[in-house]
C-alpha cells in the first residue's frame, strides 16, 4: 500500500528557517518558486545573468542571482533546469558550494537514478516532483488548491530529509491534493514510461493517425481536428473527474459499444508489447544513453522532428480553429 501524506501530514519546521534556491526558472521553476513564496518560504532564484528568465524572475518579485551565488546561500538547492544541463551546471556551478549538512534537491529523479549526478557525501538527496506541468502547479494553487505529485528520500543525512521534502510539497500546493512516498528509480522508470507511451507520445501519434485517416478518406480537416483532438480533451476530463465507468456512462450507448469492440484493434497485442520493449529500454538505460548521444551531437533528431511537427496539416487547422474558438490568441 503506498503513503500519501495530505495537508495534516505535512508542517513548515523543518523548511520554514532554511533558504531555498530554485534553480531555473521555466516551466517548473516559475511555478514552484511563485507558490513557495506565496507559502511564506524563504525563496531566491539562481540563474545565468544573460538568459530570457533573469528579468521575469525579478520582474514576478523574486530575489534573483547567480546560480553559484544562490548555491552558496542556499541551505536547499532545488534543481529545476532541463534534465540535460543539469550534470554539467551541478558539476561547474552547483558541486562547489554543496557544502556538509545541505539538501540536493530535484523534481524529476533522472540524473540521480541514472548516475550521471553524484553527490559527495554529507548532503540530503530528495525529490519533491508535481505530477503535472508547470502552469497547471501555479494555476491549481492560485485557486486554492493544488496538483497531486511525489517525494522521495535518496540520501537522510540529516535525518529529517523527508520533512523537508513534505515541507516544501506543502508549500507548493502539493499536499492540498495528496502526496505520494515513492523512490527515485519508481518515479524515473514511470515518469518516462508515461510520457512516452501515453501522455506525449501515445496520445499524439494516435491524434495524428487518426487525423490523417479521415482527411485521406476525403473528410474536411477541421471536421477531423475537432473529432480526432479537440474534443479529446472533453473525454479527458470526464475520465479525469469520474474515471473510465464515469465517462462510459456519459457517452452514448452507440459510443460505448462502439469504443469497447473497436478499442482494441488499435491498441493490440503489438501495442503491448512496444510498450514493454519501451519499458525495457528505460529500465536498462538504454533510452537515456541515447537522449545523452542526441545531446552530444546537437539534437539532429529532435530539430528534424520538432519541424516535421510543426509543418503537420493539423497544426495549422487546429491554430485557425482554436483562434475562431477563442482558445488562441495569435
Ligand atoms: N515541464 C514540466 O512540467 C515538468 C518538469 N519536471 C522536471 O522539472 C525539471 C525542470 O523542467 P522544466 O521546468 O521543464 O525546465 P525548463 O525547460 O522549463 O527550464 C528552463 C529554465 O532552465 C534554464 N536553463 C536552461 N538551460 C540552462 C543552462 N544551460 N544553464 C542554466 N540555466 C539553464 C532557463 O534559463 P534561461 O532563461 O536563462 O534560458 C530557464 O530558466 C526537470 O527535471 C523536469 O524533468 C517534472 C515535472 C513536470
Ligand atoms: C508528461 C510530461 C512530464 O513528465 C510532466 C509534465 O510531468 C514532463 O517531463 O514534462
Ligand atoms: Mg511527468
Ligand atoms: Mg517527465
Amino acid at each position: 500500500m503506498v503513503k500519501i501524506f495530505y495537508e495534516k501530514d505535512a508542517t513548515y519546521d523543518a523548511v520554514k528557517d532554511k533558504i531555498i534556491a530554485v534553480i531555473g526558472y521555466g516551466s517548473q521553476g516559475r511555478a514552484q518558486s511563485l507558490n513557495m513564496k506565496d507559502s511564506g518560504l524563504n525563496v531566491v532564484v539562481g540563474l545565468r545573468p544573460n538568459g530570457a528568465s533573469w528579468n521575469k524572475a525579478i520582474n514576478d518579485g523574486h530575489e534573483v542571482m547567480t546560480i553559484e551565488e544562490a548555491a552558496e546561500k542556499a541551505d536547499i538547492i532545488h534543481i529545476l533546469i532541463p534534465d540535460e544541463v543539469q550534470p554539467k551546471v551541478y558539476n561547474e556551478q552547483i558541486k562547489p558550494y554543496l557544502k556538509e549538512g545541505k539538501t540536493l534537491s530535484f523534481s524529476h529523479g533522472y540524473n540521480i537514478h541514472f548516475g550521471l549526478i553524484t553527490p559527495p557525501e554529507g548532503v540530503n538527496v530528495i525529490m519533491v516532483a508535481p505530477k503535472s506541468p508547470g502552469a497547471m502547479v501555479r494555476k491549481t494553487y492560485e485557486e486554492g488548491f493544488g496538483v497531486p505529485g511525489l517525494v522521495c528520500v535518496e540520501k537522510d543525512y540529516t535525518g529529517n530529509a523527508l520533512d523537508m521534502a513534505l515541507g516544501m510539497a506543502k508549500g507548493i500546493g502539493l499536499t492540498r491534493a495528496g502526496v505520494i512516498l515513492t523512490t527515485f528509480r519508481e518515479e524515473t522508470e514511470t515518469d518516462l514510461f508515461g510520457e512516452q507511451v501515453v501522455l506525449c507520445g501515445g496520445v499524439t501519434e494516435l491524434i495524428k493517425a487518426a487525423f490523417e485517416t479521415l482527411v485521406e478518406a476525403g473528410y474536411a480537416p477541421e471536421m477531423a481536428y475537432f473529432e480526432t483532438c479537440h474534443e479529446l480533451k472533453l473525454i479527458v476530463d470526464l475520465i479525469y473527474q469520474k474515471g473510465l465507468q464515469g465517462m462510459w456512462n456519459d457517452v452514448s450507448n452507440t459510443a460505448e459499444y462502439g469504443g469497447l469492440t473497436r478499442r482494441a484493434r488499435v491498441i493490440n497485442e503489438e501495442s503491448r508489447k512496444a510498450m514493454k520493449e519501451i519499458l525495457k529500454e528505460i529500465q536498462e538505460g538504454k533510452f537515456a544513453k541515447e537522449w545523452g548521444l542526441e545531446n552530444i551531437a546537437g539534437r539532429p533528431h529532435l530539430n528534424a522532428m520538432r519541424r516535421l511537427e510543426k509543418e503537420h496539416l493539423i497544426e495549422k487547422v487546429g491554430k485557425d480553429l482554436r483562434k475562431m474558438c477563442g482558445l488562441e490568441k495569435e
